[in-house]
């Protein structure tokens, strides 16, 4: 058994999600601790310009202007990270055999062979003096996968412990959200299915001044445009079978005008949803139970609507199974860099479309 710990910073440009977790990378030992810290202002403002700007990025590897400032915030957000989580948890970092560090993404174009996450893998193995796991999509999108998403190996290992009767569907909604479809030991297939959050948060942010809509209490007072988001999944990326992913802002445009704000919440979360149900025509068989996790997974709205739209299939949220709602994708990223170091698979052809089972990740040591 290894203890990894996993650092992932989403879509949502919230925060840093921080987990322990032992594992010898198949199954799941133990989960540890978890943890979290929130970007400040400046930081989250740093991160859009460096969004903003990397539509520009002719390389992985550039980081120009602004793109170099936030990655060094990065790097030393989840520096402090792993400072406050060791010290708080009483873990001392000769326990650690290694840290998984996802990075923040700020492009993501596999048709161009392209995926960004900033974060400087060497210069967190130096700051933490532990040996850090970084840059987990890379070989994936060389080699002509879509580079996400990465949780099905985890959510595999998830379910397995759970014993029940397939198939399940795990969907993460985080900014953008994605699917995981596990049928017994051998049907594995994943891919985003559109978005999450991030469009009512965006919305939330220009109409409300709030950052999200806390347990979707704005949306269950309005009412969703059907013919609004009747139009909006038109567009093609919906007919598209698995594997697929989306770069965050690949739905940007989608912003409901001349609607009450919270008819306009409303039908951005059935959308969400929506967008969620329409992968189960492209799915081999319909799933039988359906687990929620992030963000999304709070917001009741979302959950209610997900649970109108599935019937008869069951939908949960993750913490009523015992997994974590807000750590799940930090756990993965620690399970990830124990596979990446054990030479595992971290994705396969049905996840990410990549030609053959690949492994993955760059190892960085103080
Ligand atoms: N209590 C809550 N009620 C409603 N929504 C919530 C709540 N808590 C979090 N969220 C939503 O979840 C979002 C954060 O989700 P999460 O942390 O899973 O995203 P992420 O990991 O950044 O994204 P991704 O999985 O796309 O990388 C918030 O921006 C918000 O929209
Ligand atoms: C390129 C990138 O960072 N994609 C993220 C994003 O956020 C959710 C969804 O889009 C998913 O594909 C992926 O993250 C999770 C952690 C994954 O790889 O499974």
């Amino acid at each position: 058994m290894m203890t990894a710990i996993g650092l992932m910073s989403g879509t949502s440009l919230d925060g840093v999600d921080i987990a322990l977790i032992e594992t010898d990378g198949n199954q799941v030992a133990a989960f540890g601790p978890t943890g979290y810290r929130p970007y400040t202002e400046h930081e989250r403002g740093l991160l859009r310009e460096a969004l903003a700007e990397a539509v520009n990025l002719p390389r992985r590897d550039a980081r120009p202007g602004v793109i170099g400032e936030a990655e060094r915030a990065v790097t030393l957000a989840h520096a402090e990270a792993v400072a406050a989580f060791t010290a708080q948890n009483r873990i001392v970092r000769e326990a650690i055999d290694i840290v998984g560090f996802h990075g923040q993404t700020v492009l993501h174009r596999p048709a161009q062979r392209l995926t960004v996450q900033i974060g400087d893998g060497t210069a967190l193995a130096k700051a933490i003096r532990v040996p850090v796991m970084h840059d987990f999509r890379a070989a994936d999108v060389a080699a002509g996968g879509q580079g996400a998403p990465f949780v099905p190996v985890y959510h595999r290992a998830l379910a397995q412990s759970l014993g029940r009767e397939g198939p399940i569907c795990v969907v993460n909604i985080g900014g953008v959200s994605n699917i995981t479809y596990i049928d017994g030991a051998d049907t594995l297939i994943a891919c985003d299915t559109g978005p999450g959050n991030a469009l009512l948060d965006d919305f939330m942010v220009r109409v409300m001044g709030q950052p999200f809509d806390r347990e979707g209490r704005l949306a269950a007072q309005g009412r969703p445009d059907a013919d609004w988001i009747a139009h909006a999944l038109q567009h093609p990326f919906f007919a598209l079978p698995p594997p697929k992913s989306l770069d965050r802002n690949d739905f940007a445009s989608f912003a409901p005008h001349d609607m009450a704000p919270a008819d306009g919440a409303a039908t951005l979360t059935a959308f969400t949803a929506a967008a969620i149900t329409r992968i189960v025509p492209l799915l081999p068989k319909s799933p039988a139970n359906w687990i929620v996790a992030g963000g999304g997974a709070r917001n009741l709205t979302m959950l209610g609507m997900l649970r109108e739209r599935l019937a008869p299939a069951t939908v949960e949220p993750a913490d009523a199974l015992g997994w974590s709602v807000d750590a799940m994708e930090a756990q993965a990223f620690g399970y990830l860099a124990v596979r990446g170091l054990k030479g595992l698979p971290l994705s396969y052809p049905a996840t990410t479309g990549v030609p053959m089972p690949m492994t993955g990740g760059m190892i960085a040591r103080p």
